[in-house]
């Protein structure tokens, strides 16, 4: 009895001082931490629980929360108790700054997302990370992408074959089978990916499935808010031996082989060194790049170079696709846009039976302001991207002027969502207006889509291709269907239960989402 009651009150006393710590904590961050100053809610300054209530409780929600702290708190608002984040396009280039000089670390809350990854997104270091990308930049050039238009006309080749197959489908009245665009615009960038920085592998429009397992993992992009809540419970998910994972998450296996993969590659293209085939441009993949660099030997190691091929694949796959989407929802949705955008395809593209030329389609005003339209309206990476100051503190300054210090080593971020819809560089921020880019084509270097600075996209050109070339493709060929018309001019695509909902962004999940249950862009295609 004595001994119980002993028990109870040490439990009571560790209770108290557990409790004692968390007062003193929450005081700590409300009125001597760095960031006391910096106005926003309480609660967030207090605690990252707070943050993981709307992140994964309610799912990927904080970014509408921190635009109702932006419209109750101002431009600068502590949206956790180490994070400040800035929704004003006037202080991206102090943040993002070109200068390699000031020095930008990747932040904890960004980190935290990977475990045990060496690739150069999740590089915190200034110079690693600058050398890292340096050795990959020069492959993913302009001139670098241009130079592998046969890839691009080769997929294009196979989407259009593999929506033809789709216009086969019938449904029991006759009509052809609705199908969702977006499985198909996901393995058409994958497979640009796989076979332009990998040099070749399994392709997956030439799969039955289309690969979706892959790309289902892909989607536990999930969890990436709980990897930022919960690190340890993640880490120690990934140290898993691939045996038991696979049998927990099935789905998994898809990763595992493509990662068995590239290992079998990156050590064949270090056996085969001296082989001048392999050196061939059009075989040459980032692997070579890295290999034959002067980067430290320990940069070249096989896990790493697995580590920078995944987040290639990742980074790459998803977000295009995603873009892909929303632009031909409003090529489909709007009779008006289409008209404009085919009659230039038809101008640039006389040829229908051919393959677009890259060099027309930039040329192609209405296109490419559609394409920046579509960007700055859906940016498909939609995370907060975090960055730190490790050297100086950045001075904010508010339009009545006066100014806020954010202390240096503080995580601060801007989000593309939000930036990109500010009424201070568009008017009507909300309307899907191409025409805004070509009454001022410099609006698109304000654009937070592929982020800016030293760590801006690395695919941003390769992005761009994809958008051109199967925009182009895909219009030159299919026109809206015409319900009011008894035969169709030619080969055409209907929306089926789709409207703006299943484009418009839901949730934040690094990448965008819509709401529950969307089935993304859905098409009746019909070949003629
Ligand atoms: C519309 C398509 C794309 C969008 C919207 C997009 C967006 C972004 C953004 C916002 C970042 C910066 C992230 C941050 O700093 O927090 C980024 C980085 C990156 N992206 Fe993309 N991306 C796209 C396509 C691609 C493609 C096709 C590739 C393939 C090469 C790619 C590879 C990467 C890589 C490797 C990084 C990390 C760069 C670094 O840390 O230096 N992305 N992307």
């Amino acid at each position: 009895m004595i001994s119980f009651s002993i028990s109870l009150s040490s439990v009571l006393k560790a209770l108290g001082l557990f409790v004692l710590y968390l007062v003193g904590l929450a005081v700590y961050r409300l009125y001597f931490h760095p960031l006391a100053k910096i106005p926003g809610p309480k609660l967030a300054a207090i605690t990252t629980w707070y943050c993981a209530y709307f992140d994964v409780y309610l799912g990927g929600q904080y970014l509408w929360a921190i635009r109702d702290m932006h419209a109750k708190y101002g431009p600068v608002v502590r949206i956790m108790p180490d994070v400040v984040h800035v929704n004003d396009p006037g202080f991206v280039d102090k943040l993002y700054t070109q200068s390699p000089r000031l020095r930008r670390e990747r932040a904890p809350t960004v980190l935290k997302m990977f475990s045990k990854h060496y690739s150069m997104l999740p590089t915190k270091d200034h110079d690693l990370h600058r050398r890292r990308r340096a050795v990959l930049s020069r492959f993913f050039s302009h001139q670098n992408v241009r130079r592998l238009m046969p890839l691009f006309d080769e997929t294009l080749s196979n989407l259009l074959g593999r929506l033809e197959r789709c216009a086969k489908e019938t449904d029991h009245d006759g009509s052809p089978k609705p199908v969702s665009l977006n499985p198909y615009f996901k393995a058409t960038t994958k497979d640009i990916i796989q076979s332009y920085a990998f040099g070749g592998g399994s392709m997956c429009l030439e799969m039955e499935d289309l690969n979706e397992p892959f790309f289902e993992v892909l989607d536990s992009g999930r969890m990436a808010p709980i990897s930022v809540h919960f690190n340890s419970l993640t880490t120690a998910m990934q140290s898993l031996p691939p045996a038991i994972l696979t049998r927990l998450v099935p789905s998994v296996l898809a990763i595992i082989v493509f990662v068995q993969d590239l290992k079998k590659d990156i050590e064949a293209i270090k056996a085969s060194a001296d082989d001048e085939s392999v050196q061939a441009p059009e075989r040459r993949s980032i692997f070579h790049e890295v290999l034959t660099s002067d980067i430290d030997a320990s940069d070249k190691e096989t896990e790493r170079l697995v580590d920078e091929g995944m987040v290639l694949a990742i980074a790459g796959a998803d977000t295009t696709a995603l873009s892909l989407s929303a632009l031909s929802f409003h090529v489909l949705n709007d009779p008006a846009i289409f008209k404009r955008l085919r009659a230039e395809l038809d101008a640039a593209i006389p040829d229908a039976s051919q393959f677009p030329d890259p060099v027309k389609l930039d040329a192609c005003v209405y296109l490419n302001a559609l394409i920046e339209e579509t960007l700055r309206m859906y940016p498909s990476a939609t995370h907060r991207q975090d960055r730190v100051a490790p050297d100086e503190d950045l001075l904010y300054t508010y339009a009545d002027g006066r100014s806020l210090v954010l202390p240096k080593g503080s995580s601060i971020g801007m989000t593309a969502p939000l930036v990109n819809r500010s009424p201070l560089l568009y008017t009507d921020p909300d309307t899907f207006n191409p025409d805004r880019f070509i009454s001022n084509p410099a609006l698109a270097r304000r654009s937070m889509t592929f982020s800016r600075g030293a760590r801006q996209c690395i695919g941003i050109n390769l992005a761009y291709q994809e958008l051109q070339t199967f925009t182009a493709g895909l219009f030159r060929k299919y026109s809206p269907y015409d319900p009011s018309l008894k035969k169709q001019k030619g080969p055409t695509l209907e929306l089926y239960n789709t409207t703006i909902k299943d484009i418009e962004l839901h949730a934040d999940y690094v990448t965008a989402h819509a709401y529950p249950g969307s089935q993304g862009l859905q098409v009746r295609i019909r070949e003629g």
